[in-house]
This record gives C-alpha cells, sequence and structure tokens, in this order.
C-alpha cells in the first residue's frame, strides 16, 4: 500500500474579526487606556477538515474566494497553528505559497538565491552547486546583481519558483504559483511540476483553473464557507464544481452532456412539482 505522507484530522482555524476600525496606534492607545476593548467577531476559516495524501496522490483544492483554500494550505504547511485538530507530517513538506514572500528587498537576486536557499534549509555549498540550474530556470541572467526592490512582481515570482525548484519534496504545496509570470514562464513551470510528480512527488495544489486542476490532479477536494463538500476523484468533483459555477466551458464534451442530461432531469422534477402544488391549490 501506498505511504501515507500526510493527514489531516478534524482541522478547524479561527480568526478573530475587529467589528470596528481604529485608524491609528494612537487612537487603539487611548481606547486601551479608557478600558474599551475593540468588539470582535470568531470567525471560522475552516471546519472539520479530514483527508490524507498518500504518495503519489495529487489532490486538487476547489472553491469560490474566501473558501479557505489558501488558509488550509497554511495550516498544512505549518504557517498557521489550527485552532483544533491536528496535522500529521510523515513526509517532507515545500510549500510554494507566496512566492518571493521571504525575499529581502535590498538585496541583490543573486544573494537572496543564497537567503532563500537557507530558509529551505540549504547550505552554501549546495546553492553554489544549484545557482546556475536556478537562474537558467528563472530567465533572469541579466538582473543577477540588482538589488530586489527594482524587481518586477512577476520577475520576483519567477525567481522564487527557480529557487524552490531545486528542493526535492515528498509533498510540493502550490497556491495558485501557477499562473505567475508570463505564458512562457506559466507553461515552463507547469512542466517542472510535472516533471516532479513523474518521480512520485505528491501535490496538494489549490487552483481557479478548473482545466489546469485536471491536468495535474487525480483527486480533488471543494471547499464552501470552510467545509469540505465534496472529495474523491478529479474528473467527478471538477463536474460538481463546473455545476456550482457554471464553468462548463472546461469540461469536455462527454461530461457536458452528463451536467446537461442532470439539469434537464432537475428542470422536470421542478416543473412537475409545480403542476403538483398548482393541482393542490385549485383543490
Ligand atoms: N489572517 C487572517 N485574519 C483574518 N481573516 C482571515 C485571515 N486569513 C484569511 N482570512 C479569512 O478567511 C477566509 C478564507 O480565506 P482564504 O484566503 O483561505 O480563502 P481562499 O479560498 O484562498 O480565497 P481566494 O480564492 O480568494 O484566494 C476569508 O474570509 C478571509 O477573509
Amino acid at each position: 500500500m501506498a505511504k501515507e505522507l500526510l493527514r489531516v484530522e478534524h482541522i478547524g482555524m479561527k480568526f478573530n474579526l475587529s467589528k470596528e476600525r481604529v485608524n491609528d496606534f494612537r487612537e487603539y492607545v487611548i481606547r486601551m487606556l479608557k478600558g474599551k476593548k475593540l468588539e470582535k467577531d470568531e470567525f471560522w476559516a475552516l471546519k472539520d477538515i479530514n483527508f490524507s495524501i498518500h504518495e503519489g496522490e495529487r489532490i486538487g483544492i476547489l472553491g469560490l474566494n474566501g473558501a479557505g483554500k489558501s488558509t488550509l494550505l497554511k495550516v498544512v504547511a505549518g504557517v498557521f497553528k489550527p485552532t483544533e485538530g491536528r496535522v500529521i507530517r510523515n513526509g517532507k513538506i515545500v510549500p510554494l505559497l507566496e512566492l518571493g514572500a521571504g525575499f529581502d528587498k535590498n538585496y541583490t537576486g543573486r544573494e537572496n538565491i543564497f537567503l532563500y536557499g537557507a530558509v529551505l534549509g540549504y547550505g552554501r555549498q549546495y546553492m553554489e552547486e544549484k545557482y546556475d540550474q536556478i537562474v537558467e530556470f528563472s530567465g533572469l541572467e541579466d538582473f543577477m546583481d540588482v538589488p530586489i526592490k527594482n524587481y518586477s512582481s512577476g520577475m520576483k515570482s519567477k525567481l522564487g519558483f527557480a529557487i524552490a525548484t531545486i528542493a526535492e519534496p515528498e509533498i510540493l504545496i502550490l497556491d495558485e504559483v501557477l499562473s505567475v509570470g508570463d505564458g512562457k514562464f506559466r507553461k515552463k513551470s507547469e512542466k517542472k511540476i510535472l516533471d516532479m510528480m513523474q518521480d512520485g512527488t505528491a501535490v496538494l495544489f489549490v487552483s481557479h483553473s478548473l482545466a489546469q486542476v485536471k491536468r495535474i490532479c487525480n483527486k480533488a477536494m471543494i471547499l464552501e464557507g470552510g467545509k469540505m463538500i465534496a472529495f474523491g476523484d478529479v474528473d467527478e468533483v471538477a463536474q460538481v464544481y463546473a455545476e456550482m459555477t457554471g464553468e462548463l466551458d472546461e469540461l469536455t464534451v462527454g461530461q457536458k452532456n452528463l451536467v446537461k442530461k442532470k439539469n434537464k432531469k432537475k428542470k422536470t422534477e421542478k416543473i412537475k412539482q409545480e403542476d403538483k402544488r398548482e393541482v393542490m391549490e385549485e383543490s
């Protein structure tokens, strides 16, 4: 049986949302001195999430804006400590969440490669061996001696992705990172991820592109309002999601026909129910 690399048990994540706005720190201190605490609302971004990832599994996470996708990835990666439940990790995780977020803007591209490498747990010698490969992948050969503050956001993301490609994770966590950079870079990074998957790397992947999820993943889940409402085979879950969002363009002809058939059945049932109600009202 395939090795279980990660298990998520009854995860819940609560945020405190301030109901009132405080414009600056001075106003905050005055309120505290007056003994006026800010009113806070509790908000559960995730509630009772359970699943596991085994070797060779690539799970897509689907959901509308604010459904809790990024929060779930951050909990799995250990960025957030969950309010409830636990994450059991049995494999090396490399998260590609906010690419380039760890860069120091005053250092050059070259210096940041070594810095970022250290964050990923790699020493100077290993990074020196991998340096040319990283620069080549990023396509930023001419900008290595330029401080990061002069990079565009696309350039930062490219460099962040290029550094992460040297890692050899058992689980790769991807949050929308395959939509960074220009079309050429996007294709190249998707190919790189597919190559890593050939080597057996498991993937947890958030994307708003249903087509991309179907290309990369073999399983998927749907989050809605912080709850997992579907989990299973990627084609089946993608079909449910397409129905929810009306993204039928992304489906194959066969899948579209299936959805149309289902919708027709629903419509007929609705008409039948309305007819029945009218008859009952008349009598
Ligand atoms: N640090 C935080 N403090 C308070 N609320 C937060 C925090 N991070 C996320 N949230 C809230 O949690 C909910 C889920 O956010 P999350 O970013 O996980 O959604 P998402 O599904 O990734 O959305 P999107 O598709 O827009 O990226 C949102 O309502 C968001 O406002």
